[in-house]
C-alpha cells in the first residue's frame, strides 16, 4: 500500500496514456490547468508534457501527458516517448505511479485492448472514458458497473471540455488514491505478437458486447457530410474553395485593422519626435525601434485571421479530411500520409512542423518531411509577402468578391505547397526508386462543434508568439540595421543622402555583384543579411533602410517608387524558397541527428532561391515589368 503522505514531498506520478485523439491533452489541461495544444486528429503530441494537479482531497499529483498509441510497440518516435515513460526509461520523468488509460466513449475497442496490454507493466492503472458526452449524446449506453467487473480494472467516465466534466473522474480518482493505490506488480510487459494482438481485440470486442448498448444507428450527420466532403470530385473542390476564402479574408478582414494599428504606430512615433530634441536618441527610437519592429507588428491581424480560419477548421475535424484527400497526392509525390501533420503544423512555423515529424515511423520518409518542411509558407512570411504585395499588386477586383491580392497570396502559398511535392518527389528519386510511400493510416474523426475556448487559446498563443519575435529578435535587429545605416556620417559637404556613406551601403554593396543578377539593389541586400536570422527581420530593415515609419502603406509606396516590378517579383520569389530561419536550420539539425542535413537543407533552398528568381526576374524583364 502506497501512503499519499508518505509521498507528500514528491507528488504521485499519474501519465495520461491513450489512442490518439481519444481526448488526453485536452484531459490533461482539464487536470492541470495547462494549455496544451488540443487538435481534432491524431499525433497532436508527440513530446511528454508534464503538469500538477491536486486532487479535491489536496493531495498533489504530478500528471504526465504522452503522444498517442495503440500499442507500447513502438514504432514511430512519438510512440518511443510513450513506451518509455511507461517502462521507467526515462530519468527526466522516473516511475510512473498510476496510468490513466484514456479510451474514446464512442471508439472504446483500441483503448480497452491497451488497457489491456498495460496491465503487464505492473503499474496500476484508472481506466477513463472520455468523450462520454458524444457517446451519451449518440444514445451510446456504457455500464461502467459491467465494465469495471469484467475488466477487472477501475473505469471512470470524462468530457474533458466541458466544464463539472471532469467531477466524476477528479471522485474516482481522490477515492483510489485516499485509499491507497494497490501494490505495483512484477513488470512483465513483452511486444506482443500479431496474433496476439488479434486475441486481445477479440477480447476487447467481448467486453463491450457486454458492456455497451448501441442503438442501431441511423446514418450519423458526420458520414453525410463525409459523403459530399471526401467525393473525389467535390471533395477537392471544397479544399480548394475553402483555402482560397481563407485568403481572401485574410486580405479583405486585414485591411482596416493594419491601418488602426498603422496609425497608432504613426501616433507613437510622433509624439516621441516631439519629446525628443532631432539627434542620434531620436534617430535610434524613432528610425530604428518603431520604425522596424512597427512595420512587422502591423501585420498581426493577418496572422490572426489566417489562424482562425486553420484553427476552427482543425478542431472542426475538417483538416483531417483535408490529409486524407491530400494524401494521393502526397502519395504520388513519395511523401508519406502522415506527413500531412508536420506540413500543416508548418504553415504556422518550420520549427514544430520538423519536431512534429516524429510521428513518421520510417526514417528516410521522416527526412524526406524535415527537408520539405520549411517550404511550407511559415507565419513569418506574411509580412515580407503583404508588404510586397501592397507595393506591386493593384488592390483590384476581379470578379465578384475576388479581390487580385488575395489571389496573388493564395499562388504564393500554393507555389510553396507545390514546390514542396516537387522537392519530396525528386528526393524519393535519388533516396530510392520505385517504392511506394505507405498509406495514411488514419481515423477520420468525427466533426465536432470547435471549442471557442480551445480556439482562442490558440489564436492567443500564436499572436503572443508574434509579438515576442517583434518585442526580440526584431527589434535587436532593427537596432543594429539603424545603427549600420546611421554610422559612420556622411563627410563635409556630401551630396548624396547620408545612408550611402555607412556601413550598411558598404555591405551592401559587397553582396550587389552576387544578387544584382537576380535584381536585388545593395537596399536589398542591407535587409537580407539580417533576415538570415528570421524572415520578418527583412521587413523591418526594409524599413530602417528606407527611413520610413508608420505601417505598411507607407513603406509599400517607397518601395513601389524605387524598384521594379520585376526586382519586386524577384523578391517575392526568393522569399518562397530562401533558408532564411536560424531556429529552423538547429531544429534540422536536431531531429536528424546531424550537421549534414541542415547544410543539404541550407544549400538546396539558396539554389532553388536564386535559380528561381533569376527566372522570374529575367521573364518579368522581358515582360517589360
Ligand atoms: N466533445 C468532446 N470533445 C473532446 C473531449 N475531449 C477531447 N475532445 C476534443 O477531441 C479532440 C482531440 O483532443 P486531444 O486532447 O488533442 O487528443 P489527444 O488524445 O491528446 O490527441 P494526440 O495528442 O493526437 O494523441 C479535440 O478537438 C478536443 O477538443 C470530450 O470529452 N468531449
Ligand atoms: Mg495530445
Amino acid at each position: 500500500m502506497l501512503e499519499p503522505q508518505a509521498r507528500a514531498d514528491s507528488p504521485l506520478r499519474v501519465a495520461l496514456i491513450g489512442a490518439p485523439n481519444c481526448g488526453k491533452t485536452s484531459l490533461f489541461n482539464a487536470l492541470t490547468g495547462a494549455n496544451q495544444r488540443v487538435g481534432n486528429y491524431s499525433g497532436v503530441t508527440v513530446e511528454r508534457k508534464i503538469g500538477q494537479a491536486v486532487t479535491p482531497a489536496g493531495v498533489p499529483l504530478t500528471v504526465v501527458d504522452l503522444p498517442g498509441t495503440y500499442s507500447l510497440r513502438a514504432r514511430s518516435p512519438d510512440e518511443v516517448v510513450t513506451r518509455d515513460v511507461i517502462l521507467g526509461r526515462r530519468k527526466d520523468v522516473g516511475q510512473i505511479d498510476l496510468l490513466m488509460v484514456v479510451a474514446d466513449a464512442t471508439h472504446l475497442r483500441p483503448g480497452l485492448r491497451l488497457a489491456q496490454e498495460l496491465r503487464a507493466c505492473g503499474i496500476p492503472i484508472l481506466v477513463v472514458l472520455n468523450m462520454i458526452d458524444i457517446a451519451r449524446h449518440r444514445g451510446i449506453e456504457i455500464d461502467l458497473e459491467v465494465l469495471e467487473r469484467s475488466l477487472g480494472l477501475p473505469v471512470a467516465a470524462s468530457t474533458a471540455v466541458r466544464r463539472g466534466g471532469m467531477d466524476a473522474l477528479w471522485g474516482r480518482l481522490g477515492g483510489l488514491i485516499g485509499q491507497g493505490l494497490p501494490a505495483r506488480g512484477a513488470m512483465t510487459w513483452e511486444a506482443p505478437s500479431a496474433a496476439q494482438l488479434r486475441a486481445a481485440l477479440r477480447q476487447a470486442d467481448q467486453l463491450i458486447a457486454h458492456a455497451v448498448h448501441k442503438p442501431v444507428a441511423p446514418r450519423s450527420l458526420t458520414e453525410k457530410v463525409d459523403a459530399v466532403v471526401l467525393n473525389p470530385f467535390a471533395g477537392p473542390m471544397i479544399l480548394l474553395v475553402l483555402m482560397f476564402a481563407m485568403f481572401q479574408a485574410v486580405f479583405a478582414g486585414a485591411a482596416p485593422l493594419m491601418e488602426a494599428i498603422g496609425a497608432m504606430i504613426d501616433w507613437l512615433s510622433g509624439a516621441v519626435s516631439a519629446l525628443l530634441p532631432e539627434g542620434l536618441l531620436r534617430g535610434l527610437i524613432v528610425d530604428g525601434a518603431i520604425a522596424g519592429v512597427g512595420s512587422v507588428v502591423v501585420f498581426l491581424p493577418q496572422i490572426v485571421i489566417l489562424f482562425g480560419f486553420i484553427l476552427i477548421l482543425e478542431d472542426l475535424g475538417y483538416m483531417a479530411r483535408a490529409a486524407f484527400l491530400m494524401d494521393r497526392i502526397m502519395g504520388h509525390a513519395g511523401l508519406h500520409g502522415r506527413a500531412f501533420i508536420p506540413l500543416l503544423s508548418s504553415f504556422a512555423c518550420a520549427v514544430p512542423g520538423i519536431m512534429s515529424a516524429r510521428v513518421i515511423d520510417d526514417r528516410r520518409d521522416r527526412l524526406t518531411t524535415i527537408l520539405i518542411a520549411p517550404l511550407m509558407t511559415c507565419s513569418a512570411r506574411i509580412p515580407v509577402y503583404t508588404l510586397l504585395i501592397g507595393a506591386f499588386v493593384p488592390a483590384r477586383s476581379i470578379g465578384p468578391g475576388i479581390g487580385l491580392q488575395g489571389l496573388v497570396m493564395f499562388g504564393l502559398f500554393a507555389a510553396g505547397v507545390i514546390s514542396a511535392l516537387l522537392v519530396a518527389f525528386v528526393s524519393r528519386m535519388l533516396l530510392r526508386r520505385n517504392e511506394i510511400a505507405a498509406p495514411l493510416m488514419l481515423d477520420l474523426p468525427d466533426y465536432k462543434i470547435p471549442q471557442m475556448r480551445g480556439v482562442l487559446l490558440g489564436l492567443w498563443q500564436r499572436a503572443r508568439a508574434f509579438l515576442r519575435r517583434a518585442g526580440t529578435i526584431i527589434f535587436y535587429a532593427s537596432v543594429v540595421v539603424w545603427v549600420l545605416s546611421t554610422f559612420p556620417f556622411p563627410p563635409e559637404g556630401a551630396t548624396e543622402p547620408a545612408i550611402n556613406y555607412s556601413f550598411a551601403a558598404m555591405i551592401g554593396h559587397l553582396l550587389e555583384p552576387i544578387l544584382s543578377p537576380i535584381g536585388f539593389s545593395w537596399q536589398i541586400c542591407v535587409a537580407l543579411v539580417p533576415g538570415m536570422a528570421a524572415r520578418e527581420v527583412a521587413v523591418a530593415g526594409l524599413s530602417t533602410v528606407y527611413a520610413v515609419s508608420g505601417g505598411e502603406t507607407a513603406l509599400g509606396a517607397e518601395l513601389a517608387a524605387n524598384w521594379s516590378l520585376a526586382t519586386g517579383v524577384s523578391l517575392l520569389v526568393w522569399y518562397i524558397f530562401a533558408p532564411q530561419c536560424l531556429s529552423t536550420l538547429a531544429v534540422i539539425r536536431r531531429e536528424t541527428g546531424q550537421a549534414r542535413w541542415m547544410w543539404v537543407s541550407v544549400v538546396y533552398m539558396f539554389g532553388l532561391a536564386y535559380i528561381c528568381s533569376f527566372i522570374a526576374y529575367h521573364v518579368m524583364r522581358a515582360l517589360g515589368g
